[in-house]
């Protein structure tokens, strides 16, 4: 059980977070090699060519939409883009007729989420005049699990999949206990995370298995997924020791042991945001600035005095390395790793994307900002409005400035008005920041408590509407769903954006949804998240 303790080190306020867990594995850590990487790559190569010949020959379209699917679900659908581009597009061309619940939820699955247009009439055939869903549907599980994925994909006004949503949560709640494995694993997991929502690589992993297991797999795609896997998994053990060693010479838990120590638990987030290769710098620069945000969080919530938290905001502020020189040891080490891995960044950036770094230091300047003005708060005893409260928390959530900074170290389509979009607080940006700080406050509101904290945005809510916990907590839900509403909208309407950029803020708060939720408060207590890291980058897959 976690408590606040007066820490003997700092001699003041901290709390007890679950330390590191992994200390130097990622340093010395290889996979075991099974086949060289040449082998790999050639082996890898060829089944690409194998299944594109297979997307191009198939003729039927339930076939054709479920070999589609099922390469997704693999987790290798990012090698065959334009093949599964040039499928939709067809797909989308012809009037799709079947009466069966799970080719209907799954066609319209496959368009919404690659952003073409489809109406959520297409299930008005599965309803009563009174508009519930038949209950005949209710013993199909496989049907209800394809509706249920589909319809998590709501956009704003859609009642019939708002109702279909809760009508196939109900019924596969019902049958789940029923279900023989694979499918019943595959349900209760769908319970907790709907499909489009589920870190992909972790679902990947864990059908790839499944999949082996079915009657008929395709074995070309198997192979060509577990390898695949290998391959990417040995890129993640580069990447995860590159950044170990940038952590380990940082030394926070010499130097700042109250902050939590999350930089595996940030990196494994990253990677629910981005998995691909091609995504290599900009995964290893957001995880180094999603773990450096949790000591400056730490630092303002629970370690520095108020006088501290002012003069880092002004250093900040300055942005200058001579301004380290009028702060307390302890706060030279986090402002100067603040600005070095900023420079960092900087020079890893080609010379036509430069400019990128500055809009990481506003994101920081504005994030600092909004601690210092909690810190204030706090220490003026003052219980801040609903509106003041949530307006700032948005902010301190760092959810604004991790969306700009996802697009840091991504390429070409990373393009100026795409950081003057994002740096605008556009409706993506803002319902992203609402989903995250309304699951954080309601999933951290006991740890919170439970020492000296400024009023959280749930405390101020209750307080506005003298509400009991549970009846704002049951807003709060509502809100989210709102805000996963507008998430999904982002990718349908058109914006200067490229959608490469818009699904990163998208798997960004699927990911909080994830570690938050379905893997009970997974970022704070990280023995939570141990074994789907040990998944992801410790175990190879047999091949
Ligand atoms: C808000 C949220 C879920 C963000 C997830 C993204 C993320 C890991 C950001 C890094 C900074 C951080 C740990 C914020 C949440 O801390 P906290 O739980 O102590 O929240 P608070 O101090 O903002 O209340």
């Amino acid at each position: 059980m976690e408590d606040t303790f007066k820490s003997e080190k700092f001699g003041r306020k901290s709390y007890a977070y679950q330390p590191n867990l992994w200390g130097d594995f990622f340093i010395t850590h290889a996979v075991p090699i099974q086949k060289s990487n040449k082998w790999l790559k050639t082996r890898a190569d060829d089944l690409k060519d194998e299944v594109r010949i297979l997307i191009k020959s198939s003729a039927d379209t339930v076939e054709k939409m479920t070999l589609i699917d099922t390469i997704q679900h693999l987790g290798i659908g990012y090698l065959f883009e334009k093949e599964i581009d040039a499928v939709l597009t067809n797909l989308r061309a012809l009037t799709f007729e079947s009466n069966e619940l799970h080719e209907v939820a799954l066609y319209f699955k496959l368009l919404r989420q690659h952003g073409f247009p489809i109406s959520e009439d297409i299930f008005l055939k599965f309803q009563n005049e009174d508009g519930s869903f038949k209950t005949t549907l209710s013993r199909d599980a496989r049907g209800l699990l394809s509706l249920y994925n589909a319809a998590s994909l709501q956009i704003c006004d859609e009642d019939i999949l708002e109702k279909a949503s809760f009508f196939a949560h109900d019924g596969l709640k019902h049958l789940v206990h029923d279900l023989k494995s694979p499918l019943r694993d595959q349900v209760s997991r769908a319970l907790h995370t709907p499909l489009p929502k589920m870190m992909k690589r972790l679902e990947a992993r864990w059908y790839i298995d499944e999949y082996e297991e079915e009657e008929t797999p395709n074995h070309v795609i198997l192979e060509l997924a577990k390898l695949d896997f290998n391959i990417v998994q040995a890129l993640h053990c580069e990447e995860l020791k590159a950044i170990s060693l940038w952590w380990k010479n940082f030394n926070p838990k010499e130097k700042l042991g109250y902050a939590r120590d999350r930089i595996i638990e940030s990196y494994f987030f990253i990677t629910g945001v981005y998995f691909e290769p091609q995504f290599s710098r900009a995964r290893i620069i957001l995880a180094k600035v999603v773990a450096l945000a949790t000591i400056l969080d730490d630092t303002y919530d629970v370690h520095a005095t108020l006088e501290e938290c002012r003069q880092l905001a002004h250093a900040v502020e300055r942005w200058d390395k001579k301004s380290a020189e009028i702060l307390d040891e302890y706060l030279k080490i986090v402002y100067l790793t603040l600005i070095n891995l900023c420079e960092e960044i900087e020079n890893e950036l080609e010379p036509s994307e430069k400019y990128r770094a500055s809009y990481l230091i506003e994101g920081f300047k504005t994030l600092i900002r909004s601690y210092f003005q909690e810190a204030e708060w706090l220490a003026q005893g003052y219980f801040p409005t609903f509106q003041e409260r949530l307006d700032v928390s948005l902010i301190s959530s760092a959810i604004p400035m991790l969306c700009c900074a996802s697009f840091i170290g991504i390429g070409d389509v990373a393009t100026k008005e795409a950081f003057l979009w994002v740096n605008q607080n556009p409706d993506m940006v803002r319902a992203a920041s609402e989903v995250g700080r309304f699951i954080d406050d309601v999933i951290g509101y006991e740890r919170e408590h439970s020492m000296e904290e400024l009023p959280s945005v749930l405390d101020c809510y209750m307080k506005e509407q003298n509400m009991t916990k549970d009846a704002a907590v049951i807003r709060f839900e509502e809100w989210t769903r709102d805000g996963w509403r507008r998430l999904n909208q982002a990718f349908l309407e058109p914006t200067a954006v490229s959608p490469v950029l818009i699904e990163r803020i998208f798997n960004f708060i699927a990911m909080i949804h994830v570690m938050y939720i379905h893997m009970c408060n997974g970022f704070n207590e990280p023995t939570n998240v141990k074994k789907y890291i040990s998944l992801l980058y410790v175990e190879p897959l047999c091949i």
